[in-house]
């Protein structure tokens, strides 16, 4: 926790060089006693039965005790909701960690035998895809739910399915490996052609969506009995039994493997989420900002600026799954305690980086994209809110290059009228002022890096009218 501001901001105990090589120790998991920790974010279309299934499998992981799940069902069951049981549990851990700001995204960890598995569960609903974009920006892998009821699997996979849209979402976004739980098989009887239908269907869409088949994995599960979750043989599995030999769900989660994280770059934290936490005395004892670190390492009373703006903060303290930590890396969702600075300067969207390595700020930038599955065709001059990280800005195409090759990236027309569906192009994006409600015409800036020069920050995503239409990365900042 925060301590008091009174107190005269903490030293930097280590040289950078050594945080570097201790982080780079704590990477290889393997060798020592630690866990790797991983990100994962749950995605599927509305009542695919996410929540149920991660309350389900806190529970047979023995991290939700006894006492709690009777009162989720007493209270799930007092609200009409008794279906819902499970899926309590991930909503009342969503309330205890409102720490006073509008939470997005619910966090929690789940322990597993060699990992630390942050899980990200977003809201499956349409209007809340902007949440999940802001949970996919933090995650190293998704765990795609599907419902496998008849019919359900095929709604949520049509176009208009949440499905559909999450795959490509967090692929562009940066997620490279995913794990897919058929779900509800209880109801078509654990039939086993329904699983392999899901999965032929589902295959070559991951392949082309750009998941490689190696970073892929299929499980059949019911959530709610708890069939196939963590141990082979539970009450009602016999159905499944009959014909799955293969891996449950806690095996294929335990199993994966965290992606290269950028340490040695300079520090990039995109702030997801701003608080004032549990400080004591005044209000700036306890400024808190979350997210995860996207590129480098911070530790304890380190200096760091703050983009956009000229402002700097110390960091107090750093906590990591609810524990107070020297130093953090990249690939870490963490939350920073800063001091000796104001409040109104830290805003959801704004990176802090080191001082002597400040992330360039831009107002207009080209990007190369690709266009989803789209009806009104992108021309110049097209308005659409721009997604990078947590920050949501509104922009507009101010020019259309080129359309390129989907393989090999070559230019197959220069300067086209429009966009049309499923097209590679080269486009410039100009940012506007102003907020997506009242976007003003004064041009606005803000950090942003090419993906050559920083992968984690060149990436970036467009809605229009609260759909997804293009997501892509960074070429070149205009000056
Ligand atoms: N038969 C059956 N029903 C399930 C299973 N899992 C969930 N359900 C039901 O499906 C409905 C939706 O479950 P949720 O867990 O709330 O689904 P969700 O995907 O989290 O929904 P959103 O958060 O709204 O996207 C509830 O009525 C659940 O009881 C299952 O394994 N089998």
């Amino acid at each position: 926790m925060a301590e008091d501001v009174a107190l005269p901001p903490p030293k930097m105990a280590l040289s950078r060089e050594k945080v570097i090589e201790e982080a780079r120790k704590a990477a290889e998991w393997k060798t020592g006693d630690g866990k790797k920790g991983l990100s994962l974010v749950i995605i599927g279309h509305v009542d695919a039965g996410k929540s149920t299934l991660m309350g389900r499998l806190t529970y047979e992981l023995g991290q939700m005790e006894e006492k709690k799940r009777r009162e989720n069902e007493r209270e799930s069951n007092k609200a009409g909701k008794g279906s819902f049981m499970w899926a309590w549990e991930m909503d009342a851990l969503g309330e205890e960690r409102d720490r006073g700001v509008t939470i997005d995204i619910n966090q929690s960890t789940l322990n597993l035998p060699n990992t630390s598995l942050t899980i990200l569960d977003a809201p499956g609903h349409r209007d809340f895809v902007p949440n999940m974009i802001s949970g996919a920006s933090q995650a190293d892998a998704a765990l795609l739910v599907v419902d496998a009821t008849t019919g359900e699997f095929e709604a949520g996979f049509a176009g208009g399915g949440q499905s559909r849209e999450h795959v490509l979402l967090v692929r562009s976004l940066g997620v490279g490996t995913i794990v897919v739980a058929v779900n509800k098989l209880d109801m078509v009887n654990y039939s086993q052609a329904r699983y392999e239908e899901i999965c032929s269907t589902l295959k070559p869409f991951l392949v082309q969506s750009g998941f490689s088949p190696s970073k892929t994995t299929f499980v059949p599960v019911a959530g709610m009995a708890g069939v196939n979750l963590v141990e082979k043989d539970t009450e009602g599995s016999d159905g499944l039994r009959k014909w799955w030999k293969g891996q449950t769900l806690i095996d294929a989660l335990d199993s994966l493997q965290p992606p290269g994280r950028p340490i040695e770059a300079p520090l990039r934290f995109p702030i997801s989420n701003v608080f004032k936490g549990g400080g004591t005395s005044t209000m700036a004892s306890g400024i808190g900002v979350s997210g995860r670190l996207a590129s480098g390492v911070v530790q304890v009373g380190e200096k760091l600026r703050i983009l956009p703006g000229d402002e700097t903060a110390i960091v107090r303290t750093i906590e990591f799954e609810d524990n107070s930590v020297p130093w953090a890396a990249a690939g870490s969702n963490v939350t920073l305690y800063l001091s000796n600075v104001d409040p109104v300067n830290l805003n959801i969207g704004s990176v802090l980086c080191p001082p002597s390595d400040v992330v360039p700020l831009a107002s207009s930038f080209i990007a190369q994209v690709i266009v989803f599955d789209i009806q009104v065709p992108i021309t110049s001059g097209t308005s659409v809110e721009l997604f990078h990280h947590s920050r949501d800005t509104p922009a507009s195409v101010s020019k259309l290059l080129a359309t390129l090759d989907r393989n090999t990236g070559n230019v197959i027309k220069a300067n086209p009228r429009v966009l049309t569906k499923n097209t590679s192009a080269k486009i410039q994006l100009t940012l506007r002022g102003g907020t997506l409600s009242a976007p003003s015409s004064k041009a606005t800036s803000i950090p942003i890096e090419t993906f050559a020069s920083n992968k984690e920050m060149g990436r970036i995503l467009l809605r229009r009218g609260g759909e997804t239409i293009a997501a892509g990365i960074v070429l070149e900042l205009c000056p």
